[in-house]
């Protein structure tokens, strides 16, 4: 599959290794971020802002998320048609969406792009069948003024959008379509939560719309429980780095929700301080975004931070900005995003219209936690204070938490309401890799965690677990981690926007840092024979300087028995799923069981290694899931490898991206690779000025970083070796294949 023969010359140095067309939306994002003369007041102070503070809860929603799919294990090729995405490229064209869940699915991810309009709905299986899958069915308009967008956009949307696309977010005209789309047509069924982030680019934060209205219609062909096509579908380019998912729709289950609201996050700071050591809480000053922006008070409810309920529109709750510091340590001077909140009465603020259910409901539990659940989290009896969301994946939302003693977390929190017992004890697995894993450099420690249904766990250690009896009631998993700054996808972006602007060639020695502690990160855990089955960029953090691997979701432990683990799904996130996990289960030639290993992680390291190259992954053309699934199964294809400067780069992405596991080197010998430990002029020994090695390595220059260069010369120095033997002692008996 990988072209490993007709290596490259070496190109000429310094050549800059660009991205392709996809990194248009790069481009276009950073362009359009400096410009601010027609920035609506309140986009563009919340732009400062966000430009002072980079909170990775910002950064988080800029870049693309590649999203986990999990598929059924029962003939996988049937299953596949759960997943569908679309492309609509030109401009003015309707595309029809098609996608269907077939059995128990409760997730649906719909990545809208920025720039020319597609939109991937990709339904995966999960294993949740409490969830009613919802039908939803309509067109989504690719359009590139989306005007005649079948959402029905008026008037006011399309202006909505002018401000918004003026004002250097980072949000494209089909985001915003869709998410006024969403809003407006409405949603009738009860059971189903549709919930769109808008992501807004690292300087302004994450834009989400507010609906808490149900799901009637949505103007698109999205089907659920419906048969699929997959033919003739693209996918979006959610393989790019720099064009990881902008918007996710993700119908999850049991409550409709669409919410829009600014996160202006952690960048305003306060005076009021509560030193260390102290019981309480920071003392939280709260005014609403209003005062902070300056918005207008005739600016349009949605600017004012106004969502519209069924009869009219209310204040955003999220739309106040809180202000919480601690001066008494350097690193706390974030400013929590929290819900609007008289400091002295621990009191909604005036400003915030709750109605009269949703406020008796929050009186209510804040009487009986003593807490504010809107401002805190309680873990094992300690609290944190919420600092604003900072992610959020297919299962789980993680939010940045400062604990009463000022060190900032990041609190994972993973919703267990509706699901059935063996799948919530699943999540609960995560806490026992992330517990083994204590002490090691390169994974993200677990500093505490909760389960708040202690029967899950009772029932677990006691083999007793009730397999089809579902959690009713609002429990959760917690887990209080270490706090990553920002993680590698994010890091990629920024990366390759810098060199697109810098006209910079790839970086090797950057590419060797990170590659090395990637690699010595996944061999901790292949150590302690766990497989992780679902790296990508995001799922390594940068924590204080150090890559950190996280999210031990789908991790799995290789019994002691075997050097495989055997799966019940398809899992991985598509474009860094290996061969065999999209085989996982099936049968291959021999008739024996296709299993996944820790070659599979291997295989994944070697897409992002390819992305962190190229600026995409390394089957990103192919769009669709089954064109993907083709693509990858097919053991003749082979990767294309641009020309790069060092041609060992392309032999150490050849050696983790070979079809055949068994090919696929292992970390150690990867930690070997003379990419990342460069020996070739070190692998010959001095020789005297006229040596013909000496005049051949003049000769050869700079075509030693080529390996095919480098292994001729290896040889040829051996013959020679072996020849300057023979001269001195020509009783020395010369092999054949020295003769030669
Ligand atoms: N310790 C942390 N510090 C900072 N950010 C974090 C941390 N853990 C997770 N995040 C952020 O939250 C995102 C989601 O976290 P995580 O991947 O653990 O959730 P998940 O539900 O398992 O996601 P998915 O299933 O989609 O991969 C991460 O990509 C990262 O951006």
């Amino acid at each position: 599959m990988s072209r490993r023969a007709d290596l490259p010359p070496p190109p000429a140095l310094n050549q800059p290794i660009r991205p392709s067309a996809a990194d248009a939306n790069l481009t276009s994002t950073s362009s359009s971020s400096s410009s601010s003369t027609s920035t609506p007041d309140f986009l563009r102070q919340a732009h400062a802002v966000f430009k002072r503070h980079k909170p990775l809860g910002g950064v988080e929603s800029k870049v693309r998320r590649a999203t986990r799919v999990l598929v059924p294990q029962t003939e996988p090729s049937k299953n596949i048609t759960s997943l569908s995405s679309i492309t609509g490229k030109e401009t003015g064209k309707t595309v029809p969406l098609k996608g269907a869940v077939l059995g128990t699915r409760k997730v649906m991810n719909v990545a809208i792009d920025q720039g020319d309009n597609r939109a991937s709905f990709a339904a995966g299986l999960q294993e949740d069948s409490s969830l009613t899958p919802p039908s939803v069915t309509g067109t989504l308009d690719a359009a590139g003024d989306n005007k005649a967008s079948s959402f029905g956009l008026q008037k006011a949307d399309i202006d909505l959008l002018a401000d918004i696309k003026k004002s250097s977010l980072a949000v494209s005209s089909s985001q915003v379509s869709a998410l006024h789309a969403l809003k407006d047509d409405g949603m009738k069924k009860e059971n189903a939560r549709f919930q769109i982030e808008g992501c807004l680019g690292t300087q302004v934060g994450n834009l989400e719309l507010h609906d808490h209205r149900n799901i009637e219609t949505f103007g698109t062909s999205i089907k659920f429980g419906g048969t699929t096509t997959l033919e003739n579908t693209e996918e979006p380019k959610n393989d790019q780095i720099f064009a990881e998912p902008m918007t996710r729709c993700s119908v999850v289950g049991s409550s409709c929700a669409t919410t829009l609201s600014v996160h202006t996050g952690p960048t305003l700071q306060s005076t009021h301080a509560q030193l260390a050591g102290q019981t309480a809480f920071p003392t939280q000053v709260s005014c609403s975004a209003r005062e902070i922006s300056g918005i207008k008070d005739h600016a349009p409810p949605e600017e004012q931070g106004a969502v519209k309920n069924g009869s009219g529109w209310q204040i955003d709750p999220q739309h106040n900005v809180h202000l919480a510091k601690n001066v008494n340590r350097g690193g706390c001077d974030d400013v929590s995003c929290l819900p609007s909140q008289d400091p002295s009465t621990n009191r909604p603020s005036p400003n915030a219209e709750v109605g009269p259910s949703q406020s008796s409901k929050v009186e209510k539990s804040r009487h009986k936690k003593k807490y504010d659940p809107n401002v805190f989290f309680k873990v094992n009896g300690k609290l944190y204070q919420k600092l604003g969301k900072i992610g959020s994946g297919g299962s789980s939302e993680v939010h940045k938490v400062i604990s009463s003693d000022c060190s900032i977390y990041a609190l994972k929190k993973i919703k267990l309401k509706g699901r059935d017992y063996p799948t919530a004890y699943g999540f609960c697995q995560e806490i026992e890799y992330l517990n083994k894993l204590k002490g090691k450099r390169n994974i993200i420690q677990l500093i505490d965690y909760e389960v708040t249904d202690k029967n899950l766990l009772h029932e677990a250690a006691n083999d007793s677990m009730n397999k089809d009896k579902r959690i009713k009631d609002d429990e959760c998993i917690y887990m209080v981690l270490e706090y990553g700054e920002i993680d590698l996808a994010h890091m990629l972006s920024q990366k390759w926007k810098e060199m697109n602007t810098s006209g910079w060639t790839i970086d090797e020695n950057w590419l060797r840092f990170y590659w090395q502690q990637m690699l010595e990160a996944v061999n901790t855990i292949h150590e302690e024979r766990i497989v992780h089955s679902d790296l990508k960029p995001a799922n390594f953090l940068l924590v204080r300087g150090s890559l950190k691997l996280i999210d031990f979701g789908i991790a799995k432990a290789i019994m002691s028995d075997t050097t495989n683990i055997q799966r019940d799904a398809q899992v991985g996130t598509l474009n860094y799923m290996s061969p065999e996990a999209f085989m996982c289960n099936e049968r291959d030639a021999n008739g024996n069981t296709i299993k996944c290993g820790r070659s599979s992680d291997i295989w994944s390291l070697g897409c992002i290694l390819y992305q962190m190259v190229y600026g995409k992954t390394p089957f990103a053309e192919y769009k669709t899931f089954w064109a993907k699934f083709k693509v990858v199964t097919d053991k003749n294809h082979e990767i294309v490898y641009e020309p790069v400067s060092n041609p060992w780069l392309i032999d150490l992405m050849q050696r983790c991206l070979a079809w055949d596991r068994n090919e696929r080197w292992r970390i150690p010998q990867l930690l070997e690779h003379p990419f990342l430990v460069p020996r070739l002029p070190r692998e010959l020994p001095p020789f005297g000025d006229n040596h013909p090695c000496k005049l051949l390595v003049e000769k050869v220059g700079t075509y030693w970083s080529d390996p095919e260069v480098a292994r001729l010369c290896s040889a040829l120095h051996e013959v020679i070796a072996k020849l300057e033997k023979v001269q001195k002692d020509p009783t020395v008996t010369v092999e054949p294949n020295v003769a030669q």
